[in-house]
């Protein structure tokens, strides 16, 4: 089959498996801000065990997925997020929305995106997708479901308790986020960044009175050391209160797509169906871009960041999330069978969901998804397997012999079978 030849390559050589083939290359990287104050001198040489968890998270990452399947370097991975001491935190430039980088001793670094919305306050109807608040808590809550769905695109995420004076402010070399910092009327410690969209007095995030919940999530390997691409998708909104996307008005938009490199080869399109389930399930609107490793060219996963629109309302769904896998009707055979197991009441989504995130730090302070989040995951669920299923009707009836399951498994069908 296609997927064991593609894996003998592998193994020849031909395609690269890993993403960085050894850790050599941090050295020299990282020698040139070994001086820094509040960093570890590098205590890692070229064998493993002496690699940091972030580190063997970046080795780790191959063509198929960031992590493995039951990853032995998680729970340190998580663990090392959400306690070690943060030596530095700085703006992340680019993006709409404030968000911090911040470093750890031993180099390890995150990406941080603070608390702006009560868990229980739903997006208010009357703004558009792209000016919704991005939620921490969607950080978080996205990286369970990816995991639980079985993709494992996105990187780990944690949430965390931080100290804004002591672990932001005390720590910046960032002046223009230095300045920002105030005393609220009622003694909470607030600050707002420089950003285009809500950095300013009136939105400021606070401590309470100085610690803020938080997302952390893993930094990727750096761009000069994994260049990425950004591909813009095909189902993108219009980001325009008036104008209307063509995927909205043209009936056989999908038609054209699939002509359209790179989705008309390989796994693209079912892989971006995977990710419109994701979206679908947690209501995102707002991928108006994918990103994938350069280094893996077209045969590879698609990296699902950004993911702090989603979780804004529970009490209603977003049909027009779905249109991808509605109008294409393709879906990956593995992903389907997915679906149906967090459907079997042993296996619910809801139930894993809730179970998955009570292991973040964050959820001592409160549930990270209220229970009408996890109610709309099971009943978000049901609709997915409900437009495969009519799918199927419909192309069993047009005769056009099409399939709708992409046949993913054939592989390990022939290996059972040996
Ligand atoms: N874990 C990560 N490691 C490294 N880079 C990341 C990570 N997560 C996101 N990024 C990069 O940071 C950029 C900005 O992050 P993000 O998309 O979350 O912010 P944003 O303000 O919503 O951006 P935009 O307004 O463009 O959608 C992303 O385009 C992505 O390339
Ligand atoms: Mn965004």
């Amino acid at each position: 089959s296609y997927v064991f030849f593609s894996y003998q390559y592998v193994c020849k050589g031909v395609l690269s498996r890993n993403l960085i083939s050894d850790s050599s290359i941090y050295l020299l990287f990282y020698r040139k801000s070994d001086t820094q104050d509040g960093y570890e001198d590098i205590q890692w040489n070229r064998s493993s065990e002496s690699h940091p968890p972030w580190l063997r998270f970046h080795l780790g990452i191959t063509r198929w997925e960031l992590y493995p399947h039951q990853d032995p370097n998680m729970e340190l991975l998580v663990q090392h997020l959400a306690t070690h001491r943060i030596v530095s935190a700085v703006q992340k430039s680019g993006g709409t929305q404030l968000k911090l980088v911040m470093s750890f001793p031993n180099y390890g670094q995150a990406l941080f995106k603070p608390k702006k919305q009560e868990r229980d306050e739903e997006s208010n109807y009357n703004l558009y997708y792209f000016s919704d608040f991005e939620r921490h808590n969607a950080e978080i809550a996205a990286f369970h479901l990816d995991r639980i769905l079985g993709y494992r695109r996105i990187p780990p995420v944690v949430g965390r308790l931080v100290n804004v004076i002591k672990e932001i402010k005390d720590v910046t070399t960032d002046r223009k986020l230095a300045r920002t910092f105030f005393t609220s009327p009622v003694g909470n410690v607030c600050f707002y960044g420089q950003c285009s969209y809500y950095c300013s007095t009136e939105h400021a995030v606070c401590g309470h009175p100085r610690d803020l919940e938080a997302s952390l999530a893993v930094m990727l390997p750096d761009l000069s050391l994994a260049t990425r691409r950004s591909w813009r998708s095909p189902w993108r909104r219009s980001y325009s209160r008036s104008k209307l996307a063509s995927w909205e008005t043209d009936p056989d938009y999908c038609e054209t797509i699939k002509k359209t490199p790179p989705y008309d080869k390989g796994t693209r399109l079912v892989d971006f169906m995977d990710m419109v389930i994701l979206d679908f399930l947690m209501s995102n609107m707002d991928r108006h871009h994918y990103e994938t490793f350069e280094k893996f060219g077209n045969d590879t996963f698609l990296l699902h960041l950004d993911n702090g629109r989603g979780f804004g309302r529970h009490s209603k769904d977003e049909p027009s999330i779905l249109a991808p896998l509605t109008q294409c009707c393709r879906i990956r055979h593995s992903t389907w069978l997915r679906l149906r197991l967090l459907s079997l009441p042993q296996y619910h989504i809801s139930d894993v969901m809730r179970a998955s995130l009570s292991q973040d730090p964050l959820h001592k302070v409160a549930p990270l998804l209220s229970e009408p989040h996890l109610t709309a995951l099971s009943r978000r669920l049901k609709t997915v397997l409900e437009t495969v299923s009519h799918c199927q009707e419909q192309r069993r009836n047009d005769g056009s012999g099409q399939n709708v399951i992409y046949d993913d498994l054939a592989h390990l069908k022939w290996s059972t079978k040996e």
